[in-house]
């Protein structure tokens, strides 16, 4: 049995022009211990998808699907209390903007302390001490003293490291990072990049990759799925996308890696989007 598996997902929303679909029929599974990643340019509806997963979508969306597991519990028809139990705790999400994520009233300690308070056992000094390990686990240096600190008082690679440790901190089975380095510095994209892979490596959790670029593609994945306009262009394991792409879509977006230019100018989606038929 997967881990998370999804069939056929739709997700279509209830605007002012009509209704819009974003995700038309894809199917995605992760095993324990696995990582996936999920590529596509803005708009294909990778988010969409994994806010559809964990039931965060307004109640503009309808969303559809033939199967919506999780360790075979039917997320489809679990009541809210029942999904409480499991979004935040065994699968938990980290988003692209860490410091909009974090609530800038409160110091990170105490966020943390909400967390670990709503979905663990432990109580008083003893979350202090979880708190202070899971800091140290990610890399937070002075992780006592960091405690009272506001969100604006950390930069964006720190209050990243908090979003992972909160996302951590009751060792998930499934976390799904969605862009969780695009708003950050080149140079802090890689400590983040290798920092999420060490923690699923060490504790054996799906990890859900959504990005728009290749590169985290290469340094993370085991496994990818390539997304446009939201359908699924393409599924192989990450040696096989990147040696012998199938479809057009992927690899224009291969080609429209700096690495792979060879005239004066970069190629882009669009320039392989009317050849390629997609
Ligand atoms: N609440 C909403 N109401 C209407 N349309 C929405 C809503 N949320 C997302 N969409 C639309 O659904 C489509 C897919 O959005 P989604 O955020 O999943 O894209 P994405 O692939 O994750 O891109 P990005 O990397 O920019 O987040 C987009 O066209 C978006 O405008």
């Amino acid at each position: 049995m997967s881990l998370l598996e999804i069939r056929n997902l739709r997700v279509e929303f209830d605007t002012a022009k009509g209704p819009f679909r974003a995700l038309s029929g894809v199917d995605y599974t992760v095993d324990a211990g696995e990582v996936l990643a999920i590529v596509g340019e803005s708009g294909s509806g990778k988010s969409v998808a994994m806010l559809a997963t964990m039931g965060l979508l307004p109640d503009s969306a309808t969303i559809t699907a033939d199967k919506m597991e999780f360790e075979g519990l039917d997320l489809r028809t679990l009541s809210a209390k029942d999904r409480r139990k499991v979004i935040g705790k065994d699968i938990s999400m980290i988003f692209q903007e860490p410091i909009a994520s974090l609530n800038p009233c409160f110091t990170v300690g105490f966020q943390m302390n909400e967390t670990l308070k709503t979905h663990t056992g432990l109580k008083g000094k003893q979350i202090k001490d979880r708190v202070i390990e899971l800091f140290e686990a990610v890399g937070i240096p002075d992780p006592a003293g960091r405690l009272n600190a506001f969100p604006h008082q950390m930069s964006g690679g720190q209050c990243q490291r908090v979003m992972i440790a909160m996302a951590i901190a009751c060792s998930p089975k499934l976390l799904i990072a969605d862009e969780p380095t695009t708003a950050l510095d080149v140079t802090i994209q890689k400590q983040i990049l290798d920092l999420l892979v060490q923690i699923q490596q060490e504790s054996g959790m799906g990890l859900i990759m959504i990005t728009h670029d290749m590169g985290v593609v290469a340094e993370t994945a085991d496994r990818v799925i390539v997304q446009y306009q939201g359908r699924k262009m393409e599924e192989a394991d990450v040696l096989s996308l990147f040696e012998n792409p199938q479809n057009p879509y992927t690899k224009a977006l291969l080609s429209a890696l700096p690495e792979n230019a060879t005239g004066d100018r970069l190629p882009t989606v669009s320039d392989f989007a009317q050849a390629g038929g997609f």
